[in-house]
């Protein structure tokens, strides 16, 4: 039996999606063999090596609500809607699947959750692994600082291009999740407007820029008395988040139904 780790692609035409086609023919340890996109691409039929500049590779792009053979393991750079309807797919044929797709409300993360009782399941804001050692940092500092006579004030900033269509993003909100968990914050504020009155100790603060073509910036700043700690990750091209990906699936395909993360695909 072949050793090759045959990769699905869930939002193949997309900019991600191209990444992670170009990702996973690189080298010879996996190979992509199918490329689902939304029902009304005008791209469907086309093949998705040529859409991500790979040249041809016989995997012609397909709708993501008809396709018959099963990959090794599926990869979701989608939208939240189509994310949600894959992960139910994927759940009931058996199929590992990581999801990267942010903007999910918290209904939609739930019925995702739910494909980790029936196979491997990773939902990752983030496959980089510069990102994720930050959020690494980001706990060791929070743990360090949160029992400061004088407090510590946690703002996020994140920056991403101008095509991104939520906010924040999806790292910025993990980021938040940890730094909360460990200084016990309960109030997560998003930008600032008006007389907003002293800042409480509760509260994280977000700010999402969206400028350019930037791939994604995120700064957690630790504000003390007197002076500032910053952790800071800057992407220089989406390569590192296509890299992660392939390497987290390949790892996915390898394990048994529940819910991994990234932590447990870089051993950190
Ligand atoms: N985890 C990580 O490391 C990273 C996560 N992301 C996340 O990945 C997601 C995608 O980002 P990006 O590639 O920039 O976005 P794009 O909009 O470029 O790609 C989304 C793709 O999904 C397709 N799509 C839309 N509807 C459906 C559907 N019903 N079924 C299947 N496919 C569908 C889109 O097709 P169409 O254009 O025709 O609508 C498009 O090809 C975002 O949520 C982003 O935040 C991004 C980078 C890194
Ligand atoms: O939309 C993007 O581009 C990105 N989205 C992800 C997020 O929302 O965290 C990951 C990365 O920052 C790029």
């Amino acid at each position: 039996m072949s050793d090759v780790v045959k990769i699905g692609v869930h939002g193949a035409a997309g900019r991600m999606g191209r990444m992670i086609v170009k990702a996973a023919q690189a080298g010879d340890l996996h190979r992509v063999s199918l490329a689902l996109d939304s029902p009304s691409s005008p791209l469907l039929g086309q093949d998705a090596g040529q859409l991500a500049g790979v040249g041809n590779i016989d995997v012609p792009l397909t709708r993501a609500d008809e396709f018959i053979d099963a990959p090794d393991v599926m990869i979701d750079f989608s939208v939240p809607e189509a994310c949600v309807k894959i992960a139910k797919i994927c759940g009931e044929r058996q199929i590992p699947l990581l999801v990267a797709t942010t903007g999910l409300t918290e209904d939609q993360r739930k019925e995702v959750l739910a494909a980790s009782q029936m196979t491997a399941l990773l939902i990752a804001p983030n496959t980089s692994t510069a990102v994720n050692l930050g959020m690494k940092l980001v706990r060791e500092a929070a743990r360090a600082l949160k029992d400061l006579p004088d407090g510590v004030d946690v703002e996020i900033v994140e920056r991403h291009h101008r095509y991104k269509a939520d906010a924040p993003s999806g790292t910025a909100l993990k980021f938040g999740e940890i730094v909360a968990a460990e200084l016990g914050q309960t109030e997560h504020v998003h930008g600032r407007h008006g007389r907003t009155g002293q800042r409480k100790q509760t509260e994280i603060g977000y700010h999402a820029l969206r400028t350019g073509d930037n791939v994604g910036e995120h700064c957690i700043v630790f504000g003390l008395l007197g002076e500032t700690l910053e952790v800071n990750v800057r992407g220089h091209n989406r390569d590192s988040y296509a890299v992660g990906a392939v390497n987290a699936a390949c790892f996915l395909s390898r394990q048994k139904p529940g819910l991994y993360t990234m932590d447990d695909v870089l051993g950190f």
